[in-house]
């Protein structure tokens, strides 16, 4: 069984603004799986900011219950609320690091001693915590600028100081809150390679904030996606690919994009002549199991001729996922035969109602 390492049930966090009641939060709940990169998406104001902020409770829950690596660090019933003791809480948020879009380091401090300032409170010696902030620079690879200042560095270095300092106590977790936001197409994957490492070598648990999509289709395994304060939508980076159903879902993994494209080149091509024995399907892969062969076999062993209108290729982590949006002809029994096919073959299948073509 893969451990839970948090566990998030029936959260809310409602705020009083203008004497209206803001549902920042609205009975959420959420499970992280050790070695998981969850990512959590959406729109800005959607929750996810407060919603993680509850995670190591700085932000404090109006309801439900907190637990983190097994220990319960917030419960709230109708009958009572518990919170874990100050004294606890303290070594309990060392556990979890945390990375913001602002990398918030000490100007006027090295970037050595921006990582020591982090580990000051441990009873270890000077020496000690000087080796220890330059094992953590080493890590973020930037061993040889512990001497300079933040303001002589990137964005992307500076953020890589903020990873160090966030892991200087050996946490479990690393919360980021949209840590690539404010950075350049290169940083970002830099970075996000760099979270994706730490996440497989130190078997470090990541919650990834971000509006990103594209960020989260890099490393994330696992997604939520969020909208007015509730999870919308969950499911493995596969699933939420090929599989979505919310409408917000569809926009942010690009389907809609794929599905408005494919219709606007359906409506002008004269290879889909609307008739009976047409079918629009919207295929979804892994990896290149859809190749010219299948085509051929489809044919072959069903007499269905598979015209392709659009196609598309995605990268989720490391696997490449195919978008394909086809036109069948044939008879509706080899139709239906080539379906069972496909799916049987681990394609995901979605006909395609002639409507969307008239109607788009
Ligand atoms: N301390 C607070 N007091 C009042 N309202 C708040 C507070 N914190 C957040 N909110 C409101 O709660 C809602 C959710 O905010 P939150 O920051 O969690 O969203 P988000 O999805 O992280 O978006 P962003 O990326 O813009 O931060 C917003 O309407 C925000 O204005």
């Amino acid at each position: 069984m893969p451990e839970k390492v948090i566990e998030l049930s029936h959260i809310s966090v409602f705020f009083n603004q203008d004497g209206q009641t803001l549902k920042a939060v609205n009975d959420v709940s959420l499970d992280v799986e050790k070695g998981d990169i969850y990512g959590v998406v959406g729109y800005s104001g959607a929750g996810k900011s407060t919603l993680v902020r509850v995670i190591n409770l700085l932000q404090r829950p109006t309801a439900g219950k907190v637990v983190v690596n097994g220990e319960t660090l917030f419960e709230k019933t109708d009958q009572s609320t518990a919170i874990i003791e100050a004294k606890k809480l303290r070594p309990k948020r060392r556990e979890i690091g945390m990375i913001f879009q602002h990398f918030n380091l000490l100007d006027e401090k090295t970037v050595i001693q921006n990582v020591e300032f982090a580990l000051k409170h441990r009873k270890l010696k000077e020496k000690q915590i000087t080796a220890k902030a330059q094992e953590l620079l080493e890590l973020v690879g930037l061993g040889d600028r512990g001497q300079a200042y933040p303001a002589q560095l990137s964005g992307g270095q500076q953020q890589r100081v903020a990873i160090a300092r966030a892991l200087a106590n050996d946490p479990e977790i690393l919360i980021s809150d949209e840590a690539t936001s404010a950075l350049d197409p290169k940083n970002t994957v830099q970075i996000l390679e760099l979270l994706k490492r730490l996440n497989r070598e130190l078997n470090l648990t990541v919650v990834l904030i971000t509006h990103e999509m594209d960020a989260v289709k890099r490393i994330a395994n696992k997604v939520a996606v969020m909208s007015e304060g509730q999870i919308v939508e969950r499911g493995t980076l596969l699933d939420i690919f090929t599989n979505a159903q919310f409408p917000l879902t569809k926009k942010l993994v690009g389907t809609e994009s794929d599905s408005q494209k494919a219709m606007a080149i359906l409506k002008n091509d004269h290879a889909f002549d609307n008739q009976a024995d047409q079918s629009i399907l919207h295929l979804t892969y892994r990896g290149s199991s859809i190749s010219e062969p299948v085509t051929t076999k489809l044919y072959e062993d069903f007499s269905v001729e598979t015209s392709i209108v659009y196609g598309n290729v995605d990268v989720l982590r490391d696997t490449p996922v195919g978008t394909l949006f086809v036109i069948m002809t044939g008879a509706k029994n080899g139709r239906q035969q080539a379906i069972q096919y496909l799916k049987a073959h681990d394609v995901t299948v979605t006909e395609v109602g002639l409507e969307a073509v008239k109607n788009d």
